[in-house]
């Protein structure tokens, strides 16, 4: 599939998110390009710190406020970085929903689960109290929750951990969003689980013709999910194309480390390696390719300057000195 078959829902162009801190500038998120067509789902992999989240909480406008955007974010062809509140809380409940990793941060503990679905629904669809309750309930049903109806009428702490991320999905779908940022949505739960809740989505996407970013540190998740990966390190794009080209043919050596630490169906080696070493402190870069140190095929140009992120395939970039076989010089 090419990267840029269908028109885009989202295009980001450029983005940048430096943070202001005591001992000097931080930059989370280091030039950022990439694009999102309707209905399609993006990937975006990396370790942790690596700016996955940041780029995230960029577009949804909920930075710390020690943060400064630089670049654009074309949302339906208008450029949400530089709404104001009010523009962008309009986006927030009815284009652009989020889902996080804990859903206990989101839900309230006090409320049944019902009443907090219903009032979105009564908020911004305007809906009545009657037609909301169904509405909900059919958003239940929806993300395959089971006695739906009697749920209603629970609070989240009467849910498992799984049956807590239904809820936020369907809570995250009710306004029928164009957009869907899940960040790390299941990291806290078990393999099985997981397993199930990455097949709501991939089913629900096909079902709304919703586009979806998915956060995650975890390349085997992005597989069976995404339309396109990119790989993020220290706030960098290392690599980005089409999950299969990503997956099944990665080049750069960072996308190659995060792959080696995925089991795999189709080996027998028990062994998972990870990359040694970490990834590099912001507030003291090297100079060259942020990889450089971790990486086992580093040579002196590595550290003089950084490679530009360039198609060596169609609809595949990458950023990184050595070339797809090997060194040429
Ligand atoms: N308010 C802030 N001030 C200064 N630095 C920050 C701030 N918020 C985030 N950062 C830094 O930005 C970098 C990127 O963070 P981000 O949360 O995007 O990483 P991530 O890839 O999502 O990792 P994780 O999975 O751990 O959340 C981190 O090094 C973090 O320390």
């Amino acid at each position: 599939m090419s990267l840029s078959s269908k028109k885009n829902l989202l295009e980001v162009n450029n983005l940048r998110v430096n943070f202001r801190t005591p001992d000097g500038f931080v930059t989370a998120v280091n030039d950022l390009n990439f694009t999102l067509a309707q209905g399609e789902t993006l990937g975006i992999v990396g370790e942790s710190g690596s700016g996955k989240s940041q780029t995230a909480f960029a577009l949804m406008g909920l930075l710390a406020g020690n943060g400064v955007i630089e670049g654009e974010a074309r949302f339906n062809e208008q450029n949400i970085l530089t709404l104001n509140e009010k523009a962008m809380n309009r986006i927030r409940s009815k284009e652009i929903a989020m889902i996080f990793q804990d859903p206990m941060t989101s839900l309230n503990p006090y409320m049944k689960v019902g009443k907090q679905l219903m009032e979105v629904l009564m908020l911004h669809k305007g809906m009545s109290k009657a037609e909301a309750f169904e509405a909900s309930v059919k958003m239940l049903d929806a993300v395959k929750m089971p006695e739906a109806r009697k749920r209603m009428n629970m609070y989240p702490h009467e849910f498992s951990g799984g049956m807590r991320q239904r809820v936020m999905i369907a809570m995250a779908l009710l306004c029928q969003p164009k957009l869907l940022i899940a960040d790390e949505p299941t990291t806290a739960l078990d393999v099985t689980v997981q397993a199930q809740i990455l097949t709501l989505l991939n089913e629900l996407k096909d079902d709304f013709n919703t586009s979806i970013i998915m956060i995650t540190h975890d390349l085997g998740v992005v597989a069976g999910l995404c339309d396109k990966v990119l790989v993020m390190y220290a706030g960098q794009t290392m690599e980005y194309g089409t999950a299969e080209d990503v997956f099944y043919r990665p080049t750069h050596p960072y996308t190659q480390g995060l792959l080696k630490a995925i089991p795999r169906l189709d080996s027998n080696d028990e062994k998972l390696s990870t990359i040694p070493g970490n990834p590099p402190n912001l507030l003291h870069m090297p100079s060259g390719c942020p990889f450089q140190a971790r990486c086992e095929f580093a040579k002196e140009r590595c550290g003089e300057s950084m490679p530009l992120l360039e198609e060596y395939a169609p609809g595949q970039l990458r950023a990184c000195h050595k070339s797809v076989d090997g060194w040429v010089a």
